[in-house]
């Protein structure tokens, strides 16, 4: 470490730096963690993403609750106070920033917490506040930003993205306008909805959740559309001919105007490239996305991205494997791959959405042969009882030639769906047999019983072939004379 200022520098204190860094600190090495700001530090999860939609989401949801409640009797009525929403949201914010902040950060991991914008300036080497770091090694967890509708007289309007929903918005939309139709422009609409807003969803695609079985986006879409979201596929943003107006088209036609009071876009993330000195240190980009290798590393052997500016599974628990992987990397001879075997990812919406293990695409791919389970809720006595009957499990499960079927993947959708997969996840992850399950005792009514009722089905099926039912007619007898 002679001639370096640091064993490591993270650029970023985000979910992927504050991992990348942590661990660093951790094991007592020299980290210079940086991020621009004192309030940046948490970074998107914390400030604009996960913590503040989710706590939108939990207020949103208990609007919901007051107004089913409406059958059987209590009269609630008028729509939220938007101040007092955000002001729960910042709260809730306030609470984890507390073991985020820089100052918290270097007690107790020791780290070299630096706010200011940082920049590379060598292959080893970055400036902040001008000031001249180096490190063996260095971390790019710069995450990435929303992008922004770029058509005429986009300039006219406010697009709010997540960054400035959570930052600017002050008062209640009367009609939102959401163009996206993945898990952000989700989980948006249904809590703007609930609040009270009319709420307008515009997607390019042909449905919602890409990334998730049609079958599961279909629940939701339905969920949506009855607690009024209007949807509209194939639907895009032509123009704006005012800050309030748009003008659609579908599949190219000319498809009217839209008025809105406020309009956001949820359509994806750009990775952040600008201000980084990305070619002063040999790190180079493609199409916006920094070059990386299955190893986390740039073009610069030395440099490693985690997080979304690694470019790829853009979730906080993302740039958490990326993480485990850069370390193990870091620290032994063997290299681990970057491979997206056990991932999972929820839409937190409800009913949520949540995709765990490999996908069909995945398992093609790999010529692997598996079947496909779908499960209905429909005679779930949990989902009765609750109300979540159109709630399904998709399970794909292998085919072995001898011995019992593996969990390779699925999607659960239903209230607590998250929660409720990370067992079929452990299985998958363990290589264990799916099997395992049928002679669980689950403490009645739990809802992840679902998870048992087709290997229940299927162990009774081959229980009571014609064969073995004879044959256990025959051990009946024989033991009860
Ligand atoms: C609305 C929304 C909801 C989401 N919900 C979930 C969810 O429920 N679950 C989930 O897993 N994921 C969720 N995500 C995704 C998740 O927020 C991101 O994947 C994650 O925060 C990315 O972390 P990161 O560390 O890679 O980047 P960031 O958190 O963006 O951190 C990058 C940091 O780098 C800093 N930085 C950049 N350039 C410089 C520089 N030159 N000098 C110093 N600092 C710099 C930035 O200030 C920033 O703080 C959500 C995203 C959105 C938009
Ligand atoms: N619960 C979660 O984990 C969670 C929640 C929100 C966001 N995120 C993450 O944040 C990132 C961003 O999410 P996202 O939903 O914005 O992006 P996304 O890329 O997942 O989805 C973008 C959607 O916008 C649509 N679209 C794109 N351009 C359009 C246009 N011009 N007009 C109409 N529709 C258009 C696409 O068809 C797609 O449905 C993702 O990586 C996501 O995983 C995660």
């Amino acid at each position: 470490m002679a001639d370096y200022t640091h064993d490591l520098i993270v650029i970023g204190a985000g979910s992927g730096g504050l991992g990348a860094a942590g661990f660093g600190g951790a094991i007592g090495l020299k980290v210079a963690l940086i991020d621009k700001t004192v309030k940046d530090y948490g970074g998107e999860c914390l400030n604009y993403g996960c913590v503040p939609s989710k706590a939108l989401l939990h207020v949103a949801a208990q609007f919901a609750g007051a107004r089913k409640a409406s059958r059987f009797g209590l009269e609630v009525s008028g729509k939220a106070d938007f101040s007092r929403v955000m002001t729960y949201i910042h709260e809730r914010q306030d609470i984890i920033r507390k073991h985020e902040s820089p100052d918290y950060l270097q007690q107790e991991y020791g780290l070299d917490c630096i706010v200011g914008e940082a920049m590379l300036t060598g292959r080893h080497e970055v400036s902040v506040n001008g000031k001249r770091l180096t490190a063996p090694r260095i971390v790019l967890a710069t995450g990435s930003r929303p992008r922004h509708l770029a058509v005429p007289g986009a300039d006219l309007v406010k697009q709010y993205d997540n960054e400035s929903m959570f930052s600017e918005l002050d008062e209640l939309p009367d009609h939102l306008v959401i163009v996206g139709g993945g898990p952000n422009a989700c989980e948006i609409a249904q809590a703007f909805r609930r609040l009270g807003s009319a709420v307008t969803m515009l997607n390019r695609g042909d449905r919602l959740l890409d990334n998730d079985p049609a079958a599961a986006a279909a629940v939701l879409e339905s969920r949506l559309r009855d607690e009024g979201v209007a949807i509209r596929h194939h639907t895009e943003i032509k123009r704006f001919r005012d800050a309030h107006i748009a003008e659609l088209v579908t599949e190219g036609v000319p498809e009217g105007t839209l008025t809105f009071s406020h309009l956001a876009v949820a359509i994806g993330r750009q990775v952040r490239t600008a201000g980084l000195g990305l070619e002063l240190a040999g790190v180079y980009t493609k199409d916006g996305d920094i070059i990386t290798d299955a190893y986390y590393r740039t073009t610069n052997k030395d440099i490693f991205t985690v997080g979304d500016a690694y470019g790829r599974e853009m979730f906080s628990h993302g740039a958490e494997k990326h993480n485990t992987d850069l370390w193990t990397n870091l620290l032994s001879p063997v290299d681990r791959k970057h491979q997206l075997k056990n991932f999972s990812w929820v839409t937190f919406t409800d009913p949520e959405v949540a995709t765990f293990g490999l996908t069909p695409g995945q398992l093609q791919e790999a010529g692997t042969a598996y079947e496909t389970i779908e499960q209905t809720f429909a005679h779930d006595d949990r989902a009765v009882a609750a109300d979540y009957r159109e709630g399904i499990l998709i399970l794909y499960l292998s085919k072995p030639a001898f011995g019992s079927a593996k969990v390779l993947g699925g999607t659960m959708v239903a209230p607590g769906a998250g929660e409720m997969i990370q067992e079929l996840l452990l299985l998958h992850q363990l290589d264990l047999d799916y099997g395992k399950l049928t002679n669980k005792i689950y403490a009645y009514p739990v809802g992840s019983r679902i998870n048992q009722k087709p290997a229940r089905d299927r162990a009774q099926k081959r229980l009571l072939s014609k064969w073995t039912k004879k044959a256990l007619q025959f051990a009946y007898r024989l033991q009860n004379r």
